[in-house]
């Protein structure tokens, strides 16, 4: 797992371990760190630019100037604000004979001290030109240059980073933007920084939480998995839902709904009925994908959310809860119910999402009571006790008709087997990425081919 912490968490952990610091001494071991990664990328190459802005994002780049200089590197700054620009910072910059510039020369790489954890929007016009100029890779000092440090929104110009050196911790705008490969310096941080706002899985959670049937397992014990989805219309939706359950775990799987025949043809190991009210017991319910939202799927949401087992509550299910909310009172108060909107539907529950996908799971959180994965290329995971996963995608080839049916599938699989349903959320988020990308390897991928590459993902996860 890896934790990510809020600017206001970590600058109240700096304040703490400055107190007992002396003087600079982080900040130039933060320099160093960002001095050791450039040389790397420098890779023997010799000229490097440093974008300066008002504050400690600037003095660090500074001091990772006045490294690179004893190293031999020909380094030039652009001072954005120079009346502002760090002291001390500038002082051994140039003692170190880096040379202050307006305007930056052809160089290998550049160094951005723009803004850091104090970054207010996107980049100002006079940064802004600067950096639309640039053609050599960036390296970003702590995150790149106006993507927001909390919510990784971007809203106007920004820094595309090749690499960012962060330091002490990561911050949400490392899971929740694109900020190239991202090193960590360490700054002894950790005893103070209390537990992470913001989590996410790394592969070896997800294998490690992925349920593996033992000796006296049957069919039953693993759990049961329903799937109450597609209609006449939609029935290829029933397909992908119910097939992703059947791949995600072992176990049973119970298909109830119009498109039963369909489903059996292409899943005959799938238990197939036309109705949730003759499906037989399971240990919890998929819902919504492909159902329609008459008063025929009304009913059946209606049961699912009275029959007492977690539910995953999808696509039409949403809208269903979203027009008519008297479909909540059915809901069963003790029994966990994860919601997993995108974009639009999130919009039906609760109006727009907003700049903060973290902020937007968790008022929805809050609001149901309820998990809720919200799905993007960015997934944010919230419960309803504060618990926070976020999912970044690595392409965006899962954005794709029929892949929210596929997690769907795993995901109902998942709580069947007894997850605890953040984390089930979580994992199925992270295989669902995982199955996108070996499915795709650089191509379109269709739904039901990704789905078919969720045995590659749960393989590639496991512990050997
Ligand atoms: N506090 C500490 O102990 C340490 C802090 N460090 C560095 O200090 C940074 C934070 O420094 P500061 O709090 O001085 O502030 P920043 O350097 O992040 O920001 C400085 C100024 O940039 C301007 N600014 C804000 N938004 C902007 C935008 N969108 N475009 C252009 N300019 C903008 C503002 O005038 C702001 O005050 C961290 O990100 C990290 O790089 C490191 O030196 C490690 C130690
Ligand atoms: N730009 C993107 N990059 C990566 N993944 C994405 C992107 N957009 C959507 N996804 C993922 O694809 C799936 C789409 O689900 P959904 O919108 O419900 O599609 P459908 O209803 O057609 O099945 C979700 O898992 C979501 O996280
Ligand atoms: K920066």
């Amino acid at each position: 797992m890896r934790g990510l912490w809020t600017t206001a968490r970590v600058r109240s952990a700096e304040e703490r371990v400055l107190a007992v610091t002396p003087p600079g001494a982080l900040m130039r071991r933060a320099a160093f760190g960002v001095a050791s990664v450039a040389l790397e990328l420098l890779g023997g190459r010799r000229r490097v630019g440093l974008l300066v802005g008002a504050g400690n994002n600037g003095g660090d780049a500074l001091w990772a100037g006045h490294h690179l200089r004893r190293r031999g590197v020909a380094v030039f700054a652009v001072l954005l604000a120079p009346e502002r620009a760090h002291p001390e910072g500038l002082a051994a910059f140039r003692r170190a004979g880096g040379r202050v510039v307006a305007e930056l020369p052809p160089v290998d790489l550049v160094v951005d001290g723009i803004v850091g954890l104090s970054a207010r929007g996107p980049l100002r016009p006079d940064a802004a030109e600067h950096v639309a100029r640039l053609d050599a890779p960036v390296l970003a000092v702590d995150l790149p240059s106006g993507v927001d440090p909390d919510t990784g929104a971007v809203d106007g110009p920004h820094v595309r980073a090749h690499t960012t050196v962060t330091f002490g911790c990561l911050k949400p705008v490392h899971a929740l933007a694109d900020c190239g490969d991202v090193r960590l310096v360490d700054l002894g941080l950790g005893p103070e920084l209390g537990g992470p706002d913001l989590v996410e899985l790394e592969l070896d959670d997800v294998g490690a939480a992925w349920p593996v049937p033992g000796p006296e397992d049957d069919k039953y014990t693993q759990g049961v998995t329903g799937v109450a989805a597609g209609s006449a219309t939609y029935p290829g939706a029933a397909v992908l839902s119910t097939g992703a359950a059947v791949l995600a775990t072992s176990g049973m799987v119970r298909y109830a709904g119009a498109a039963a025949d369909h489903v059996r043809a292409r899943w005959p190991e799938a238990v197939c009925t036309g109705s949730t009210t003759d499906a037989g017991r399971v240990q919890s319910w998929v819902v919504g994908p492909g159902l329609g939202t008459g008063l025929s799927a009304e009913a059946v949401l209606r049961g699912v959310l009275e029959a007492g087992v977690p539910v995953c509550a999808d696509a039409d299910a949403i809208t269903m809860l979203a027009n008519n909310p008297d479909l909540w009172d059915a809901r069963d108060p003790g029994t966990p119910l994860v919601l997993t909107p995108h974009d639009r539907e999130y919009e039906r529950l609760l109006g727009p999402v907003g700049p903060d996908r973290v902020a937007a799971a968790r008022r929805a959180a809050d609001r149901f009571d309820a998990v809720v994965l919200l799905k993007g290329h960015t997934t944010v995971i919230a419960g309803p006790d504060g618990r926070t996963l976020v999912n970044r995608a690595r392409s965006s080839w899962a954005a794709t008709a029929g892949s929210g049916d596929v997690l769907s599938g795993v995901l109902g699989a998942l709580l069947a087997a007894g997850l605890d349903p953040v984390l089930a959320a979580g994992c199925a988020a992270r295989a669902h990425v995982l199955a996108a990308e070996l499915a795709a390897d650089g191509a379109p991928v269709p739904a039901s081919v990704l789905l078919a590459a969720l045995p590659d993902a749960i393989r590639a996860v496991r512990p050997l």
